[in-house]
């Protein structure tokens, strides 16, 4: 008996048994293609599948979404497959925007929130609507922050606050002007300050005071050394943040770890278990605890002293609503307190939700803000004409009549209709590609998708950053209208239309920095004005429907502040070539690798 055992063709057979079943578990963690979908083969013959070849790409150039959006010209198709995670499903991607209207606006019964999104924020905000499917979970957080984004809101508590840090930013780059004497210097981490107290004091209504803090420190900074050339950038030297500042700047570079790596869920919580992030976490637990229970006390004796919040014709939106509301956290805490009154429950101001839910206003507001504004510098420094031609404008509608030169306040500016500016500003968004794509998961088997059919549970990714958006439309009409959806067919007419080429030009060059194609005529205005189109052509830097952007308004009226304090207050001129250039970096958002500025006085009288 033993000798067979230990026999030659007992050898073979055992030899074979386990290359077969080598050879079963290999094909088995081979990516699975969706039938009929574009995708590289070489690719689906890898258990790695498209990961090499896009961290690869991450490597050497720091971007990701910007080889996604190859890929398409790669497989030359408007609808393709990648391999992203191993043994995953594959992720699909579309580049066609009206088909992502389409999904985003129409088909939100057979498309809802991605697993991205849950692989991203997951370990940051778990109980934030964000994640949520658009399920009862969701409704109530959303309910928790109705009327932020309402006009009165806006208008009467953010857009002050945001006004009055925006003041707190050109003072910071006064000193620094004077400091760098002619030389560029960065300039990327005051926009991120700036949107960090201003989303701090929205959120919370209190002062975080980053801006501030570096102005102490820059002007009881020794001397500084100056560069040799004037090619090169002067170092101003930063203090370290503060306990509060810190801890937001540790949770945040938690969403980066998590976007950008292909075990999105592990490495958080192996981010989380470190004792920095720990620190990082508890101190922020007792800081929104800290401004809840300031809420409370300020508004709940308040409202039963004065008779109100009763639930009662709370009038959402309505200016006598906002009585005593200084930020975000007050408005959470009233609206809980009259759904409590009107569900005949007790409130819960302090739950898991309400925390995470502001927490996640904050976060989902902070680095996209801050990203669009770094490049907002860089496009209108490098673009004189805009930025001159935007100063005369706003000295046109602002300058006061006693020949100051006040700086427009945030009614002013909030109450003023300036297509110039809404033209500039959608522009600066557009090609920020700041958020390059939205994301949506299928809830069902057999979901079509142009001409294909999707498995439940599959992410499609609408890219934003390549056909159609930024580069030439060709793929896209390459769909055959029979392969669109029902719904996308039914609203052919009412879709936005392709971006036109530019007067006098062939073809449109969709990549260039033209605030000119946001506007067209009203001809049927008096004296046929020039007016402000949103649907000139196709940008998707919000999402879209449902589940799009809640903060979009918040963000424009933020970049809108800003450009117009900051073109008023100084001229952004052009940066040594060395420190110029569009490369980015790809985290959480799209960031500019360089983005230095050099300031000087803005000659009103030229600009007119
Ligand atoms: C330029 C700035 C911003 C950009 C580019 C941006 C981009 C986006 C994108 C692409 C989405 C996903 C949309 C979709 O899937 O259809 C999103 C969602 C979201 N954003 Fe923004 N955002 C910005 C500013 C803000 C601000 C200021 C806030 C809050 C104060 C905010 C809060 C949110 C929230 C809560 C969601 C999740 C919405 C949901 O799940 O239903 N964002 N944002």
């Amino acid at each position: 008996m033993l000798d067979i055992l230990y026999s030659l063709p007992a050898y073979a057979a055992l030899g074979t048994a386990l290359l077969i079943s080598t050879y079963v578990v290999y094909c088995a963690l081979l990516p699975k293609p969706i039938p009929g979908i574009p995708y590289h083969h070489a690719s689906a013959a890898r258990i790695l599948g498209d990961a090499p070849a896009m961290v690869y790409h991450a490597q050497k150039h720091g971007t990701v979404f910007d080889w996604m959006a190859k890929q398409a010209d790669e497989l030359n198709s408007p609808i393709f497959q990648l391999f992203l995670k191993p043994f995953s499903r594959p992720s699909v991607f579309i580049t066609d925007p009206r088909e992502a209207q389409d999904i985003l606006l129409h088909r939100t019964k057979e498309f809802d929130r991605s697993q991205f999104f849950q692989d991203v924020f997951g370990g940051t905000v778990p109980h934030c609507h964000v994640i949520q499917p658009t399920n009862d979970k969701f409704r109530k957080g959303r309910r928790l922050l109705a009327d932020t984004m309402a006009t009165p809101f806006l208008h009467n508590v953010a857009a002050p606050i945001i006004h009055r840090h925006a003041l707190t930013f050109l003072d910071l780059w006064r000193v620094k002007k004077e400091a760098a004497a002619g030389h560029a210097f960065w300039v990327a981490d005051d926009l991120s300050s700036f949107a960090l107290d201003s989303i701090w004091d929205v959120a919370f209504g209190s002062q975080l005071n980053t801006l501030s803090e570096q102005i102490a420190f820059l002007k009881g900074a020794a001397k500084l050394d100056r560069p040799d050339t004037k090619y090169d950038a002067i170092h101003l030297p930063k203090p370290s943040p503060n306990a509060a500042a810190d801890s937001m700047r540790i949770l945040t570079h938690g969403l980066d770890v998590a976007v950008t790596s292909p075990t999105p869920r592990l490495s958080h919580w192996l981010l989380r278990m470190t004792p920095s992030y720990r620190r990082a976490l508890a101190y922020k637990e007792w800081l929104v605890q800290g401004r809840l229970d300031d809420a409370k006390a300020r508004l709940l004796d308040k409202a039963v002293s004065s008779g109100s919040g009763s639930g009662s014709g709370s009038g959402a939106g309505a200016n006598d609503d906002l009585k005593g509301i200084t930020c975000t956290t007050d408005h959470m805490v009233r609206r809980e307190s009259q759904a409590a009154r009107k569900e005949g429950r007790a409130p819960q101001y302090d739950s898991r939700q309400a925390k995470d839910e502001l927490f996640g206003f904050l976060v989902g507001g902070y680095d996209t803000t801050a990203t669009t504004m770094m490049w907002s510098i860089k496009f209108l420094a490098d673009h004189p004409r805009v930025q001159h031609k935007l100063r005369a404008v706003l000295a046109r509608r602002f300058e006061p009549d006693d020949g100051s030169e006040a700086i427009p306040t945030p009614d002013q500016i909030t109450g003023s209709r300036i297509p110039y500016l809404d033209a500039v500003v959608e522009e600066v968004i557009r090609c920020a590609q700041t958020a390059s794509s939205a994301t949506r998961m299928t809830l069902a088997d057999n979901t079509p998708l142009l001409g294909r059919r999707l498995p439940r549970g599959v992410d499609v990714y609408m890219l934003s950053n390549g056909p159609g958006y930024m580069t030439a439309n060709d793929l896209n009409e390459t769909i055959p209208e029979s392969a669109r959806s029902p719904s996308s067919r039914e609203s052919k007419g009412r879709a936005v239309p392709a971006w036109a080429a530019a007067a006098g030009e062939e073809d449109d060059d969709m990549a260039a920095f033209r605030p000119e194609r946001w506007l067209k005529t009203d001809a049927s205005a008096r004296g046929a004005e020039e007016v402000f189109d949103v649907r000139a052509g196709p940008s998707m830097q919000f999402g879209a429907g449902l589940r799009g952007c809640f903060g979009k308004r918040l963000a424009y009226l933020e970049i809108r502040i800003l450009i117009v304090v900051l073109l008023w207050s100084f001229e952004l001129q052009a940066v040594p070539e060395g420190l110029r250039g569009y490369e980015a970096f790809d985290s959480l958002t799209h960031k500019p690798k360089k983005c230095y500025a050099i300031l000087q006085e803005p000659s009103r009288a030229q600009s007119m």
